[in-house]
């Protein structure tokens, strides 16, 4: 079948029809396709995905590296050397544009891929009924007539028609609206548009409340999504504000060079006598050499490649700047369930007002005389969403899997009746109730936050009894609890309540959930993870703050804050009410003064504030979260951490990064690889950087010594170094492993730029200074050998002429060798080059491999001699540059040394 062809089948139904006529026309049921026809409609209709247009832009993309405004500066310096009829020198700037446009082109579709590669770890799932039992397929696979079931949370991966419930849907992705809209299965719209009709959803939208079923009429392509991305070109990446900040830099440094270069013409035409036309010409060079073209390339692949590791190791972020943002965390605030615990419950105890029950004890420990036991393992039964499959395996919240599990282990029997009402679990009210009828009556059944539980009940049931619940008796339940939650254990109140069969079962929650009785209280164990206690370590020495915000009881957030080494024995904790009561004066005095904190029974809205106020004190946020109403704090956050297992779509599509593991110890080391990249940015900036000063030197001297000094370096000796040493040792540097210390330091302020003045100084003044002073000797070694005095001709023809030849080839190589020393030196910025292994980057090796070969080869081959002015050098003279990269590298080793002395000293 041909493409065009296509866009007929999906719409070859009318989505606003009658549902049955829809169903039909769709060759569907309510009770979904089978897998069979399923995958036969796969073939038939293709899988769901996206086709964005602008597929093949690399051709685009390579003009862009040729046009792009430091190659613009670049091509101007080439028509200027034509211009002045220096043709060599302008063929060769051409040569360095090509070379570079040619890297930077690479890098970017290596970087490109990396990011792109990240689609596979957060595979899109969907819910489908398939052979008329509820299953989670790819998203991909989902085809016309498919029915999905959609929940709190979920993203909808197809245009759908509502077959029953209904949903509150973000519909912002197609229209911009923020406002969730509702769309029910009642609601049969026709006449208007398909994004109006009220019984319709979208592909690309977010589920935020309620439940439905819908049968698909469109994937692919066809959704109303594929016609927008049809439309759409290709989404512009974004810079990152590092991208930013260099290219700002960049653009300084181009500016240095430029007026380094004009400055060079009236000297060199007045100082050294040199006609203007030549002059021109080494001011060209000396504007090709110092402009660091490379440079954004490199820290885009650099981003790309830490963006591509931390994937690896669990953390999806979908943003390169998140990277950056990563390295300069400063405070995490993380909530307990899942991620500093297992989120594997189990009932550990069970309390009613005749005694207490382990069900690990199994059935006999069940106590068959005591009522309210078996009152509770009912509500424990009914008030439960967790579902088990055909092969017995539990889904659904691990708190009531555990709750499921435990009531079996009991001996209490499964579901009988049916749910007349469901009134879902409310993270802010931090309860669930349901209306069901089982053990010959209807049923208010509730479960809860004992917190909110307790004020909603009337009674106790006790021995058989239903008592008033007085003060003194709640007071008793309360310490129950508390002596619980002490443990670290999640404890939950269940109570229920009869109702009167004569009158209708309420609608409202406030109907239904009062006058309660309690029956008793579960008790639950969530152990912590065993890697969590050592990644808290690692952040409290690299300056990190921990923030626990947590849905949970304060003396279990408490007992599990300290199990991990969070809490020392006293931290201070706020409630969630102590917490809405507070201004926002008395919460940034809170955050300020305390280090260790607790929020226990917050709601979601608390984690914004609390995101809010310590961004508005200069930190970078980190903040976890997982529910629908988490997503406003994700998005605040300089960094929203989604879980990729237990978070809702919804949760993961406003995060930055989404760990697949769910695991706190994975924000650790995503912040690790963060500062890594950091710094390792920082390593090749320097690095680069460094050859400028021996690059301007040789043309100083010359210009300086008014004649009396040949130029040290020819124009294309300078482009050959230029070219030949730039790139490959950076791309190296940027794969260096951590230095040691890495996660021993204090996070990076936020205001902290990435180029500093000392970075600067060390490789402008310290190792450019080094280096040129090295170049420089070996250039007058090599004259003065051979017998020259300041002012003797070295021109073509002249005695000395091929002794100066090999005095600017000295001046190359030296260059090159002292760069060698300088990619060994910039590999650390405090640390020993010992500590962190010698050969420890072979990548670094292999670059160096290839620049000593490229000079081989400039040197020593007669065109390329020719070209460049090069001659071959005597051994000797090769003895001399020999030690270079040893003393250069030597020289910073010292320098490190004496910066760790003064840093280890008491102040
Ligand atoms: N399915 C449920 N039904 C009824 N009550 C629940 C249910 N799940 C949790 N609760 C109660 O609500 C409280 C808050 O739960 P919530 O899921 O918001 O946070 P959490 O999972 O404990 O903590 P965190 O925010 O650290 O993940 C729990 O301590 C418990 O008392």
């Amino acid at each position: 079948m041909s493409q065009a062809e296509q866009p007929a089948q999906g719409r070859e139904v009318d989505p606003t029809e009658r549902l049955e006529l829809l169903l039909r026309d769709l060759r569907s049921a309510r009770s979904g396709l089978t897998s069979r026809e399923a995958a036969r409609r796969l073939v038939q209709y293709g899988p769901n995905e996206l086709h964005r247009r602008g597929g093949h832009r690399w051709p685009g993309e390579l003009v862009r590296q040729f046009t792009h405004p430091l190659a613009l500066l670049l091509w101007a310096a080439a028509a200027l050397a034509w211009v002045a009829g220096i043709i060599p020198v302008a063929v060769a700037i051409v040569v360095v544009i090509v070379i570079n446009a040619a890297f930077a082109f690479v890098q970017e579709l290596q970087a490109e891929r990396a990011v792109e590669a990240l689609a596979a770890y957060l595979p899109v799932q969907a819910k489908v009924l398939r052979d008329g039992r509820p299953a989670v397929v790819p998203a991909a696979e989902l085809v016309p007539g498919d029915v999905l079931v959609i929940d709190e949370g979920d993203r909808i991966s197809a245009d759908a028609r509502l077959v029953e419930g209904g949903v509150e849907i973000d519909l912002s992705m197609l229209t911009g609206e923020a406002m969730p809209v509702f769309r029910s299965a009642e609601l049969l719209d026709t006449g208007v548009s398909l994004l109006r009709a009220r019984d319709l959803v979208f592909s690309g939208t977010m589920c935020t409340e309620g439940r439905a079923r819908a049968v698909v009429f469109a994937t692919g392509m066809r959704t109303e999504l594929g016609r927008i991305a049809a439309l759409s070109e290709r989404v512009q990446r974004e810079e990152s504000p590092l991208e930013r900040q260099v290219r700002k830099v960049a653009w300084l440094i181009a500016a240095i060079a430029v007026v380094t270069g004009a400055a060079f013409v009236p000297l060199a035409t007045f100082g050294a006598h040199l006609p203007v036309p030549e002059a021109a010409v080494f001011a060209v060079g000396l504007l090709v050499g110092n402009v660091p073209e490379g440079l954004l390339p490199v820290i885009t692949l650099a981003l790309a490649l830490g963006v591509r590791d931390l994937a690896r190791r669990g953390a999806v972020v979908k943003r390169l700047s998140a990277v950056e943002t990563l390295g300069a965390t400063g405070v995490i605030c993380t909530d307990k369930t899942g991620t500093l615990t297992e989120n594997r419950m189990r009932v550990t105890v069970i309390w009613t007002a005749a005694g207490t029950y382990e069900p690990e004890d199994g059935p006999a420990a069940g106590d068959a005389r005591d009522p309210a036991l078996g009152g509770l393992l009912s509500v424990m039964v009914a008030c439960n969403n967790a579902q088990r499959d055909l092969a017995g395996t539990l889904t659904g919240d691990p708190t009531e899997m555990a709750m499921l599990a435990a009531a079996d282990r009991l001996g209490a029997p499964g579901r009988t009746g049916g749910r007349l009402r469901l009134f879902h679990f409310d993270p802010v009210l931090k309860r669930m109730s349901t209306v069901d009828e089982r053990d010959g009556g209807t049923w208010v059944d509730t479960k809860g936050a004992p917190e909110t539980v307790l004020p909603l009940c009337t009674a106790i049931m006790e021995g058989g009894e239903v008592r008033p619940l007085t003060a003194a008796r709640r007071h008793d339940v309360e310490q129950v609890v508390d002596a619980h939650a002490r443990r670290g254990l999640r404890v939950l109140a269940l109570a229920a309540r009869r109702l009167d069969p004569a009158r209708p079962a309420p609608q409202e929650r406030a109907d239904a959930e009062r006058e309660l009785t309690l029956l008793g209280l579960v008790a639950m164990h969530d152990p912590p993870r065993a890697e969590v206690a050592e990644a808290v370590a690692y952040c409290h020495a690299a300056g990190i703050r921990i923030i626990v915000v947590t849905g949970d009881h304060a003396l279990t957030a408490a007992a599990i804050a300290q199990q991990v080494g969070i809490a020392g024995e006293h931290p201070v904790v706020v409630t969630g009410e102590r917490l809405d009561a507070m201004s926002e004066h008395d919460l940034d005095a809170l955050l300020r003064e305390h280090r260790q904190l607790i929020f226990a029974r917050s709601s979601p809205e608390a984690k914004l504030r609390i995101a809010d106020a310590l961004r508005a004190e200069g930190h970078v946020v980190a903040m976890t979260g997982d529910g629908v109403n988490d997503a406003p704090a994700l998005r605040r956050a300089d960094i929203g951490v989604a879980m990729g297992r237990s978070g809702t779509d919804v949760a993961k599509e406003a995060a930055t990064m989404v760990l697949t593991d769910d695991n706190f110890a994975t924000i650790v080391a995503a912040i690790r690889s963060g500062r890594q990249v950091y710094d390792n940015i920082r390593k090749f900036i320097c690095y680069i950087f460094a050859h400028t000063t021996p690059e301007i030197v040789p043309f100083l001297v010359f210009a300086l010594a008014g004649g009396a000094v040949p130029l040290p370096l020819t124009v294309l000796q300078l482009l050959a170094f230029d070219v030949g040493t730039e790139t490959l040792p950076a791309l190296a540097l940027g794969r260096e492993p951590a230095e040691p210390g890495l996660m021993r330091r204090p996070p990076r302020e936020r205001s902290e730029s990435v180029i500093r003045t000392s970075m600067l100084l060390r490789a402008w003044l310290f190792l450019g200074v080094i280096c040129a002073v090295l170049s420089m000797s070996g250039f007058f070694y090599v004259l003065l050998k051979a017998g020259w005095h300041p002012g003797d001709p070295t021109g073509p023809g002249s005695p000395l002429h091929h002794a100066y030849r090999q005095a600017t080839t000295m001046t190359f190589l030296g260059m090159i060798t002292c760069q060698i020393g300088t990619a060994f030196a910039a590999r650390t910025e405090r640390a020993s080059l010992r500590s962190v292994g010698v050969t420890s980057n072979p990548l670094l090796l292999w670059g160096i491999a290839f620049e000593l070969a490229l000079a081989a080869v400039l040197i020593y081959t007669p065109p390329f001699q020719a070209l460049l002015g090069t001659a071959a050098l005597t051994m000797d003279m090769l003895a001399f540059v020999a030690p270079f990269p040893l003393i250069v590298w030597g020289a910073d080793e010292i320098r490190r040394w004496l910066l760790r002395r003064r840093e280890a000293q008491p102040l």
